[in-house]
């Protein structure tokens, strides 16, 4: 009997393999970092077929480090960064475009547009998301719109679309040989085209924004055999049986399963999320609504989402931009070369600002600078940023619910780093709490997989996996609290307003 589930997380920095067995645990793992492109200021690419080759090759390291075969696999899931959208042709699968970022801001004037022609803000509610830049659709317009021929060939029924899911679903159910066109619920509430009541595309939306129908992917549940993986992959004819995007894999994958729950990832971004169950919550503090999961042709459970663009990315931009560190890791040494933040505020508004701000007026600043702040105060600056911002997340998902968080079970890249998750800590006033397992990603697009299999039989035996590593406890005093929340919601201010027709 298949002893295993892969899941494949295909992220905004990097694509993994993760091979986990019964109990959850990780067994085996590849990862390819690749390219980020960024041909202008607030541009921000990627090569679709380098993700798909990197994706093949990290599939190969996994299985070969683990030494199993296809035939230890019960089956795949699939979990992706979320709102990046590709374009390609039906026939040659050759994309007509890099994949456009979820952090790219290129598609301002088609919002601006969008909203000027007016009644645009009657969709929100049925889609859950206000009109930004950051949605798949606008980003699809803008191909339609700016590549040649590609609107021409669209109407003709030439060309698909997908978010990164149904890019790398169809490539491995057989690409232009039959090929699934699917997505799963999750991934199509960011499209700003999906009525979450229904969970169907919306034809009135679609028409405002003249995108032809033929163009997009069918939506599936979150968990279901979607298809085989074609005959020529080391995991020929294995069922792919899980998607879901990212922030609700990890969801997923933290067993926050039921109303109430909720969990927060520091990636790329940081995302909050907090399942609301089968009601679907609409917030009036800057969150968004989208489907949290499906299981097959159960009820959708939906959620509150905050949505931070710029967390581990900062790091990654003193390292790769201002050279100030030489991994990603050593922001934790040179933070601990000083022993506050020296006064010093950075507001990485680097897309704008998104929950719970929704400002894209707003750009990077860096506050309260004096003769006496060094390295080592700018390394715990950029820290904090990711701490205060979540901590304002947190404040409108408790004024949304009503009932204020009791703990915060975190996971994702920047959760390694001890002195970044106490000073969380210190700035919410609860325990942060990291699993066993961060791997919570990948965990979530496998249980899915799983679940739709028969390999796990019920969401009680995922819950059971769930184990607790780390506990770190508030350390400061209310006071204190509340003058460091002050003092950046002061420095937030400071980014507003910079965009304007002299700066785009
Ligand atoms: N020890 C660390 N301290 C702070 N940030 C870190 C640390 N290790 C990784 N990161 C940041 O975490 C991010 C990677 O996290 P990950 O969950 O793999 O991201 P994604 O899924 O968005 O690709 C990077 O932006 C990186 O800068
Ligand atoms: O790739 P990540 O983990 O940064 O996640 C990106 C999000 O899905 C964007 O909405």
């Amino acid at each position: 009997m298949a002893e295993y589930v892969l899941a494949i997380d295909q992220g905004t920095t990097s694509s993994r393999a993760i091979l986990f067995d019964h109990d959850g645990l990780v067994v085996s793992s590849g990862q390819l970092e690749h390219r980020q492109i960024l041909p202008r200021p607030g541009w921000v690419e990627h090569d679709p077929l380098e993700i798909w080759r990197n994706v093949r090759e990290v599939i190969g390291q996994a299985l070969s480090k683990a030494d199993v075969t296809r035939h230890d696999i019960a089956a795949v899931g699939i979990t992706n960064q979320r709102e990046t959208t590709v374009v390609w042709n039906r026939s040659t699968g050759e994309p007509v475009y890099n994949a456009i970022v979820w952090q790219d801001t290129r598609t301002q004037p088609i919002v601006d547009r969008l909203a000027k022609d007016g009644g645009i803000e009657r969709f929100s509610l049925r889609v859950g998301l206000p009109l930004a830049t950051y949605f798949a659709g606008t980003k699809l317009v803008w191909i339609l719109e700016n590549v040649e021929g590609a609107r021409a060939a669209a109407e003709a029924g030439e060309l698909l679309f997908g978010t990164i899911d149904t890019w790398v679903l169809w490539n491995l159910t057989g690409g232009p040989d039959g090929g699934v066109h699917a997505t799963d619920v999750t991934n199509a509430s960011r499209t700003l085209f999906m009525d979450l009541e229904t969970c169907r595309w919306d034809d009135e939306i679609l028409s405002t924004f003249d995108v032809p129908r033929s163009m997009l992917p069918e939506i599936r549940s979150s968990s279901e055999v979607y298809g085989v993986v074609e005959d020529s992959s080391l995991l020929r004819r294995v069922p792919v049986a899980g998607i879901l995007g990212d922030q609700q894999a990890a969801t997923f994958g933290q067993a926050a399963f039921d109303a109430g729950e909720s969990k927060n990832t520091y990636g790329t971004g940081n995302f909050l999320i907090f399942n609301t169950g089968e009601r679907i919550v609409h917030s009036t503090n800057g969150l968004l609504t989208t489907v949290g999961y499906r299981l097959g042709d159960a009820a959708p459970h939906y959620a509150l989402e905050g949505s931070i663009a710029v967390t581990g990315s900062l790091v990654q931009w003193l390292r790769d931009n201002l050279g100030l560190i030489a991994t990603a890791a050593e922001i934790e040494t040179l933070a601990a070369t000083v022993a506050d933040n020296g006064g010093v505020y950075f507001v990485p508004a680097f897309s704008g600002l998104f929950a719970p701000h929704w400002r894209p007026d707003a750009r990077g600043v860096i506050v309260g600078l004096t003769g006496f702040v060094n390295r080592g105060h700018l390394a715990r600056a950029a820290l904090e940023a990711t701490a205060f911002q979540t901590a304002e997340v947190i404040e409108a998902v408790n004024a949304d619910s009503g009932v204020a968080l009791a703990e915060l079970k975190v996971d994702g890249g920047m959760v390694a780093n001890a002195t970044l998750m106490q000073f969380q800590a210190d700035v919410l006033g609860v325990p942060v709490v990291r699993p066993v397992v961060t791997e919570t990603t990948a965990l979530g697009a496998a249980y899915a997989a799983g679940l739709a299999v028969g390999f796990w039989s019920s969401l009680g035996e995922l819950s059971a996996n769930w184990h607790e590593d780390t506990r770190w406890l508030p350390r400061i005093d209310a006071a204190e609290r509340s003058r460091q929340l002050r003092l950046w919601k002061k420095a937030v201010t400071r980014s507003y307003d910079w965009v304007d027709d002299d700066v785009r």
